[in-house]
């Protein structure tokens, strides 16, 4: 591959044009065509889009971080587990530098790519985003451990990146489980996610199969603050919030992944009904929070610190010992949570509520995920009222800097 001073070089649409034009020598487009990498005079060349910084709603697509993982929790996410149909890893970096200028445009407020000015050919974007601005989209992508097996490049898949144990009480679906690429893509209009997501996929026809999908949402207070899931409660408080706790937690340390993290995704069903008839007292006491304000129990405030040992004079915790709360924090692990609730209809057999959290959580190792749900195991007062249908987990890269593509880190390692 010859990735000299030509990768690195940004070279906009119009100049890729130019390069490809009568007269000059020894130019081949490259497979993917024009929105990706394309050979001149025997050089991979890249196309190059810049974020705008003018796009109204706009989340930065360049930086030394993917979006969508510390930038701030939209309202909706379109969340899409892809399974590839090619088996080279020459392939896969074809694809994510076709997707790169792409994502870029997206994250503009803009459509996919220029649009062909012949009506005779289907339309370059499908459309359905014209009219909206960027609604701070931002497109975060992994990839799973069923694709180095499929690439044949088992040799840089990191030993974490592992299909998670079986839980206690999980009861996964394939439908909703595995997959080989992750497009998450957030906004704060369910439309716009979508079509990101749509586009993209579409662009990468005859390569990739949307193996399953979610949709999700989060409905913030007015004036800011954290928003409640389906049982009511303030779910995201605990939280890494500085840039320190962001190290601390989130972002990993070396190699290919230095300075990505590790995507875990559990679709879990919220049985509202059974909820809708337990009494405020259990239901707080299935948290170890109040419901109104979100406070630890036996505090007054939701941010309030709490410490699990604590007793009343009884002897009993006060954080209860089975309460959800008191066994994630007495892991000792510390994650990101950044998940949505979905709603999608009913489940047939039973007339129920298909709904519940899109659980997302990002951390520097799996282990982190597997440690507090091990903790959580067969006592979480919760399990009474959820059920595990779904799980993945994929490796997210590190960010993009202007002139590069999305996993480069990875083909760098090759
Ligand atoms: C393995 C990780 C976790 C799963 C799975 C999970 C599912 C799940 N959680 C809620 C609702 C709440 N969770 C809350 C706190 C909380 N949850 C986890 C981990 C998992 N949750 C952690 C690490 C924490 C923080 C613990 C701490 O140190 O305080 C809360 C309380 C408020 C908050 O901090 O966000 C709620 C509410 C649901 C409904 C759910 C599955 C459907
Ligand atoms: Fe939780």
């Amino acid at each position: 591959m010859n990735e000299g001073k030509w990768l690195n070089k940004k070279v906009s649409r119009r100049e890729m044009l130019k390069m490809t034009g009568v007269g000059v020598v020894g130019v081949a487009i490259g497979a993917t065509g024009l929105g990706g990498a394309m050979k001149v005079m025997g050089y991979d060349v890249l196309e190059v889009v810049s974020d705008n910084p003018l796009s109204k709603n706009k989340v930065n697509f360049y930086g030394k971080y993917q979006s969508g993982i510390a930038t701030p929790a939209q309202k909706h996410v379109y969340f899409a587990s892809l399974n590839v149909l090619f088996d080279t890893p020459e392939k896969l970096k074809q694809l994510f530098q076709k997707w790169t200028p792409m994502i870029v445009r997206l994250m503009n407020g803009e459509q996919i790519d220029e649009m062909s000015s012949n009506s005779y050919v289907p339309p370059v974007d499908t459309g359905e985003a014209e009219g909206l601005n960027a609604n701070n989209l931002t497109i975060t992508v992994g990839v799973g451990p069923s694709l180095f097996k499929k690439l044949n490049i088992e040799h840089i898949k990191p030993k974490e990146l592992e299909d998670l144990p079986h839980f206690p009480k999980d009861q996964l679906q394939e439908a909703y489980t595995g997959g080989d690429i992750c497009i998450q893509a957030c906004a704060d209009d369910p439309q716009v996610a979508f079509h990101a997501v749509r586009n993209l996929v579409r662009q990468a026809s005859g390569q990739v199969v949307i193996h399953w999908a979610q949709a999700g949402f989060n409905s913030f207070p007015e004036g800011g603050g954290t928003p409640r899931n389906l049982f009511a409660f303030k779910d995201g408080t605990v939280n890494p919030k500085t840039d320190e706790e962001f190290k601390e937690v989130v972002w990993c340390d070396s190699g290919w992944m230095k300075n990505g993290t590790y995507l875990i995704v559990r679709k879990i069903q919220m049985h509202l009904e059974t909820w809708d008839r337990t009494s405020l007292k259990d239901q707080e006491t299935t948290f170890g929070r109040y419901r109104d304000s979100g406070a630890p129990i036996g505090k007054m405030d939701e941010f309030d610190d709490f410490d699990i040992e604590e007793k009343d004079e009884n002897g009993n915790y006060i954080i209860p010992e089975i309460s959800h709360v008191h066994l994630a924090r007495k892991s000792g692990a510390k994650i990101l949570r950044r998940s949505f609730s979905y709603a999608s209809g009913i489940v047939d057999k039973t007339g129920a509520h298909d709904a519940g959290l899109l659980f997302i959580s990002f951390q520097k190792s799996p282990k982190q995920f597997i440690t507090i749900q091990n903790s959580l195991g067969r006592m979480d007062k919760l399990n009474e009222y959820i059920t595990h249908r779904g799980s993945a987990i994929f490796a997210c890269f590190p960010g993009v800097k202007e002139g590069g593509y999305l996993g480069e880190t990875l083909f760098k390692a090759l």
